[in-house]
């Protein structure tokens, strides 16, 4: 895969195979969301069309699912920052940060409606070798609809254990 294919694809789809089953962004998971994560700038973004059936009121986005977007929008921007931060970016050969959610926080802002693009901007607000915390916005037709913010955490090599 080259750089450009990898920028179309995000962050999710170089998590190696057995990392790759989340519901909301693993690429193996064929009932989840496969949720796809990368920069814009110094942003990162994950967009997602949200359909009838993550409904909570009529017209309106069930707000799990909002959280579930900006829960892996986040830990992918974790992986991205951390990644960056060791001078790779996607598309070369060097493993990928493994992060996982600490602690996640939304906020919901204003009703979000369904059937049109939802859009997550991610900001790195701080960051050490083993912990990034991502803030975020999520806007619908450039309406702000809901803010977030995760402390991502490397996984621990025991995880579960
Ligand atoms: C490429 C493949 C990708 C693979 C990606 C995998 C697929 C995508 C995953 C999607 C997201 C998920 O759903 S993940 C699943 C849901 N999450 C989980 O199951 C996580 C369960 N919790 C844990 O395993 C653990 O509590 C950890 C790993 C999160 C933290 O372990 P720990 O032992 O406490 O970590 P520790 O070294 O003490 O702390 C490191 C830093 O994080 C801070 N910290 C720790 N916990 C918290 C917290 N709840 N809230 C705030 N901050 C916290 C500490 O203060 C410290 O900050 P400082 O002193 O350094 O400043």
């Amino acid at each position: 895969m080259n750089r450009d294919q990898a920028e179309a694809r995000g962050v999710q789809a170089y998590y190696p195979k057995d990392m790759a089953w989340c519901y909301g962004c693993g690429r193996l998971n064929e009932a989840g969301h496969h949720f796809q994560t990368n920069w814009e700038g110094e942003e990162t973004v994950t967009t997602y069309t949200p359909c009838s059936e993550h409904m909570a009121i009529p017209g309106f986005v069930y707000g799990g699912l909002i959280a579930s977007l900006l829960d892996c929008h986040s830990t992918g921007s974790a992986s991205l920052a951390l990644y960056r931060d060791q001078g790779h970016e996607l598309g070369s050969d060097a493993p990928l940060p493994r992060c996982v959610t600490a602690s996640l926080k939304v906020d919901y802002l204003k009703p979000t409606p369904l059937g049109v693009k939802l859009i997550a901007r991610g900001k790195i607000r701080d960051m050490n070798n083993k912990k990034v915390v991502v803030e975020s916005e999520l806007y619908a037709e450039g309406i702000l609809c809901a803010r977030g913010e995760v402390v991502a955490v490397s996984m621990p090599e025991n995880f579960g254990k």
